[in-house]
């Protein structure tokens, strides 16, 4: 007798920056298909950075079909996971924006921002939001739309348009228009909801002049958010999960205990520590976030958000034709012995955690006649273990707990001179599992609770592998000798 019963499978959508990915995952979380689209970033205006979000949504339609092809049938589930804070606002009749998408890199509401620290309001906002006052987040973009877009504050107040951030955005598409939802990770990178009452904020609302009628509701980030559209995928399937994607990450790399910290290092770079069910406002200028909410219980973590990681990659691959792939930058790297003094500070959009400076920009320092393409690549690539350690000690003390390992993912920890480097600048032990896509783990996790593949996040611990460990081998003095030359030229650029 043969048996024709075919295994469960999980479809999890990561909505990145960069590129829009579809992973097919198995009942043991083993990647049994993927399929990626590289994603378009516009520049129309200097600081300005927009996306098509038609695009984004034929693009995640368009990599699910291909990575389901014959397998419709066996998913349980479908996670959505996004580049978080990206700002979306569309017409509920059409489903059509009434404008690009703005980017989390986008600068364009730095003077509101500044205004509004100016008048003073930032510690009651960070005590409900576990955020502070910049352009990242998703309110003064929000604001920005509702005020620059013809008739855009009067037509969100007659209930005629929707905002929402990728998540939400996909869901709508995904459902055909019917559900209007988020989870509580992405609504937590708005500066409009209260993370310690769990609900959207109605001073945050007016201090930013947002009106309710354009909201989604929060859900928990494993929920029924609704079906998706027959007419897609030629069956109805039940979204599950939902998560931004460095909490999702966080879950993905399986960062369940407090204390455990993971540092993703996709466009941006973002270190997160788990710091159990007790929100703490950070004393260092990080941000406290949800981890994850399950069963209305939320988890909290610690954040430290660089803005440039792999972004300096794709700058000397794509702005100075440095090399024709990413990868190459390794080889490069490890063809001189050293940074011969050159530091490169990746500041393109200004600076996050901790210095929050969306005024500041990029620079690199010491160079000389000798120095060559290699040691400006070696830079961009050590500048990613510094701007960690920038953190991790802030990290620390805010969590209240000594990490004694990093997990890390994304795509630059393909490289293995960054991966080497980082593990010698922390002096820790970094941790690479075997499957880097954790962040699209994290979402099939939580679809798979929903749908009942795992009974709770601790189930799924038993399927985290290692792949490769990196230990510290750096001397004491190098290390500091080193990091010392990034603090000098940091100081060159926050003083300017
Ligand atoms: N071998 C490599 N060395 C250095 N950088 C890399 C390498 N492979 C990928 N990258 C960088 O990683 C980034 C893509 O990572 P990914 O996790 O897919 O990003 P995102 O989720 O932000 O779209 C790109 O910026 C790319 O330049
Ligand atoms: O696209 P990524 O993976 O760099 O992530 C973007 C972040 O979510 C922005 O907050």
């Amino acid at each position: 007798m043969t048996n024709n019963k075919q295994q469960a499978t999980i479809l999890a959508i990561d909505q990145g920056t960069s590129s829009t990915r579809a992973i097919l995952f198995s009942e043991t979380l083993e990647v049994l298909a993927i399929q990626q689209k590289k994603l378009q970033l516009y520049y129309p205006h200097k600081g300005w950075v927009e996306q098509n979000p038609e695009t984004i949504w034929q693009d995640t339609l368009e990599v699910c079909k291909q990575v389901l092809a014959d397998k419709v049938a066996t998913v349980a589930a479908i996670g959505i996971t996004n580049q978080r804070e990206t700002t979306i606002l569309w017409e509920r009749n059409t489903g059509k924006p009434i404008y690009p998408a703005i980017v989390w890199q986008d600068r364009r509401t730095a003077i509101d921002c500044e205004r509004l620290k100016t008048a003073g309001n930032e510690a009651m906002v960070t005590a409900r939001t576990g955020l502070l006052f910049d352009p990242y987040f998703s309110a003064t973009k929000l604001a920005w739309l509702l005020d620059n877009v013809a008739d855009a504050r009067a037509r969100a107040e007659r209930g005629e348009l929707a905002f929402g951030t990728v998540d939400s955005y996909l869901l709508w598409q995904l459902t055909g228009g019917k559900v209007h939802a988020t989870d509580v990770t992405n609504a937590a990178r708005t500066l409009l909801f209260n993370i310690v009452e769990q609900k959207w904020d109605a001073e945050l609302l007016a201090l930013f002049n947002i009106p309710d009628a354009v909201l989604p509701i929060v859900l928990d980030n494993a929920a029924e958010f609704g079906k998706t559209d027959t007419s897609l995928f030629g069956r109805e399937i039940q979204i599950g999960g939902m998560a931004g994607d460095q909490h999702a990450a966080l879950i993905g790399q399986r960062c369940f205990r407090p204390g455990m910290v993971k540092s993703t290092y996709g466009t941006g770079c973002f270190a997160l520590m788990n710091i159990g069910a007790t929100f703490r406002a950070s004393q260092h200028r990080l941000l406290t976030t949800p981890a994850y909410r399950l069963n209305g219980r939320t988890t909290y973590a610690i954040e430290g958000s660089i803005f440039i990681a792999g972004a300096a990659i794709q700058w000397l691959r794509d702005a100075l034709g440095f090399f024709q792939e990413a990868a190459a930058s390794e080889a490069l790297a490890l063809s001189v012995p050293d940074n011969n003094e050159v530091y490169f500070i990746p500041a393109f959009i200004g600076l996050g955690a901790p210095h929050w400076r969306p005024d500041a920009r990029g620079i690199i320092s010491g160079l000389s006649g000798e120095t060559t393409k290699a040691h400006i690549v070696r830079a961009a690539l050590e500048a990613q273990a510094y701007q960690t350690l920038d953190l991790m000690t802030a990290i620390e003390a805010d969590g209240q707990h000594q990490a004694d390992v990093i997990r890390i993912d994304g795509g630059l920890t393909a490289n293995q001179f960054m991966c080497q480097f980082l593990a010698d600048m922390l002096n820790k032990p970094i941790e690479v599992p075997q499957t880097t896509e954790a962040t699209a783990l994290g979402a099939a996790i939580l679809a798979g609770l929903t749908a009942g593949v795992f009974a709770s996040l601790e189930a799924t611990e038993r399927y985290w592998q290692r792949d490769k460990i990196y230990s510290p081998i750096m001397p004491k003095a190098e290390r500091e000798r080193l990091y010392t030359g990034w603090k000098t030229a940091l100081q060159s650029l926050i003083s300017i």
